[in-house]
C-alpha cells in the first residue's frame, strides 16, 4: 500500500478564550490515486485540515506523513520544499496574475512554488502589491531560483527556457494549448480553473489539493474541470478536493465529512 497522507490523531487548537478545537484527533489515510471528497458545514474545519495537509499550517498534536515522511518535525524550510515538490494547489477563485500571459502565469508556479502555495500565497501578493514583482529580473528569473540549483533542475531544464517548454506541457495536459499567450481577463472562468490547474501541475506534485474549485463554475464547466481531475487521477495523482457541491462529491472515489473538527467516513 503507498501511502500518500497519513494522519493519526492529529489535532489542531486555536488559541482563543475558549479555546477552539478546529481539528480533533483526525485520522485518515490516503492512497496514491485516491480521490477524496471532503464534506462538512462552514466552520466545520475543512480549511483548517486542507492548511494542513498542504503544509501551510501545523497540527497542535499528532503525526503526519506526507509521502512517508514526518512533517511534524520538520523545519519550516524543510516544509516549503516538500510542499514545493509534493503539492498543488488549486483555489475556487483562481489567483492568476492579471498582467502577465498563460504561460507566465504557469512559469511562475515554480518561481514562486518554493516559497509556498503553489503561486497562491506569493500571487495574491503580487497582485496586491506589483512591486512585489521586483524579485524577477527581465529575464523571468527570481533570485531564489539562482540560489536554489535544485528549483532549476525541477523545472525540466535549465532557465527560462526549460520552465517555458514545461508550462507549454502542462497547458497541453489541460486542454490549453491554444491559449498560450493570452491574458487571464480574455479567458472564460473554466479556461481560468484550468490555467490554474496547469500551474499546481509544474512542480510535478504526488497530491493535489483543492479548495472549492467548481465554486466560481457553472455546470458545463464544471464537468470540464471534473474530466480533467479524472484524467489526473487516471495517471496516478492523488486529489483531495473541499466541495459543498454533490455533483463534485459525487465524483470523487471517497466521501468523508468533518463536523465540529471530527472526521467521518462515508
Ligand atoms: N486563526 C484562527 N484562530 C481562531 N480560530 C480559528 C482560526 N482559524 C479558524 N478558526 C476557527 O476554526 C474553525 C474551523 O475553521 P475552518 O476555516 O477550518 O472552517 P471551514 O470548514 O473551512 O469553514 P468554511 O466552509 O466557512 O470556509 C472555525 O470555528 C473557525 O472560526
Amino acid at each position: 500500500m503507498n501511502l500518500v497522507i497519513h494522519l493519526d490523531d492529529v489535532s489542531r487548537v486555536f488559541p482563543a478564550d475558549p479555546p477552539v478545537h478546529a481539528l480533533s484527533k483526525i485520522r485518515l489515510r490516503v492512497e496514491q490515486g485516491d480521490y477524496l471528497a471532503i464534506v462538512g458545514p462552514s466552520g466545520s474545519g475543512k480549511s483548517t485540515l486542507l492548511n494542513t495537509l498542504g503544509l501551510l499550517d501545523r497540527p497542535t498534536s499528532g503525526s503526519y506523513l506526507l509521502d512517508g515522511i514526518e512533517t511534524t518535525t520538520l523545519k519550516d524550510g524543510a516544509r516549503t520544499r516538500l510542499r514545493g515538490h509534493r503539492i498543488g494547489f488549486v483555489y475556487q477563485s483562481f489567483h492568476l496574475l492579471d498582467h502577465r500571459t498563460v504561460a507566465e502565469n504557469v512559469m511562475l508556479a515554480e518561481v514562486y512554488g518554493r516559497s509556498g502555495g503553489a503561486g497562491g500565497e506569493r500571487a495574491r501578493n503580487e497582485q496586491a502589491n506589483p512591486r512585489a514583482s521586483a524579485t524577477i529580473n527581465p529575464r523571468g528569473e527570481a533570485g531564489g531560483e539562482r540560489a536554489n540549483p535544485r528549483a532549476r533542475a525541477t523545472a525540466g531544464g535549465y532557465g527560462r527556457r526549460g520552465r517555458r517548454r514545461r508550462a507549454e506541457e502542462m497547458l497541453e495536459k489541460v486542454g490549453m494549448s491554444h491559449r498560450v499567450d493570452f491574458l487571464p481577463g480574455r479567458l472564460s472562468g473554466g479556461e481560468r480553473q484550468r490555467v490554474a490547474i496547469a500551474r499546481a501541475l509544474m512542480g510535478g506534485p504526488s497530491l493535489l489539493l483543492c479548495d472549492e474549485p467548481t465554486g466560481n463554475l457553472d455546470s458545463r464547466n464544471t464537468e470540464a474541470v471534473l474530466d480533467l481531475f479524472d484524467g489526473l487521477r487516471d495517471q496516478g495523482l492523488t486529489l483531495l478536493v473541499i466541495t459543498h457541491e454533490d455533483a463534485v462529491s459525487a465524483r470523487a472515489s471517497r466521501r468523508v465529512r468533518i463536523s465540529d473538527g471530527v472526521l467521518t467516513e462515508e
